[in-house]
């Protein structure tokens, strides 16, 4: 398995969620790809999961972006570099835009030594 030149570009619009509760805007998951870039409108929806199964919703500063490990750059590293568990919860007033661009590898075999 390789690098390709392929990106998947996927526009996401979370809606603000039209009552108070909390609304679901994205499963838990990680990305398959190599790795994912995320940019925002600034409405906050994102969020990591960190140690003890806690939740820590993230920022993204204008003209920022977050870099996401995906399971693919994982396996390169062979547990190097970790993945994170992320999801998309909406609780606020206004709409979420988001553009993740995510680094496809090209298919094949790779070998991965388990390092779990
Ligand atoms: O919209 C976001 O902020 C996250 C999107 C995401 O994690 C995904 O599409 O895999
Ligand atoms: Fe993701």
């Amino acid at each position: 398995m390789g690098v390709s030149d392929e990106t998947l570009v996927r526009l996401i619009k979370y809606m603000a969620p039209l009552t108070r509760d909390y609304e679901r805007g994205l499963h838990a998951h990680t990305d398959k790809s190599i790795s994912t870039i995320i940019f925002d409108n600034q409405v906050s929806g994102l969020e990591i999961e960190v140690k003890d199964s806690q939740w820590i919703k993230l920022s993204i500063y204008p003209s920022s972006f977050v870099f996401v490990v995906g399971d693919t750059l994982k396996a390169w590293s062979n547990g190097r570099l970790k993945v994170v568990n992320h999801r998309v919860i909406m609780n606020g007033y206004k709409n979420r835009l988001s553009i993740a661009t995510f680094a496809i590898p090209i298919e094949g075999i790779y070998q991965n030594k388990s390092i779990d």
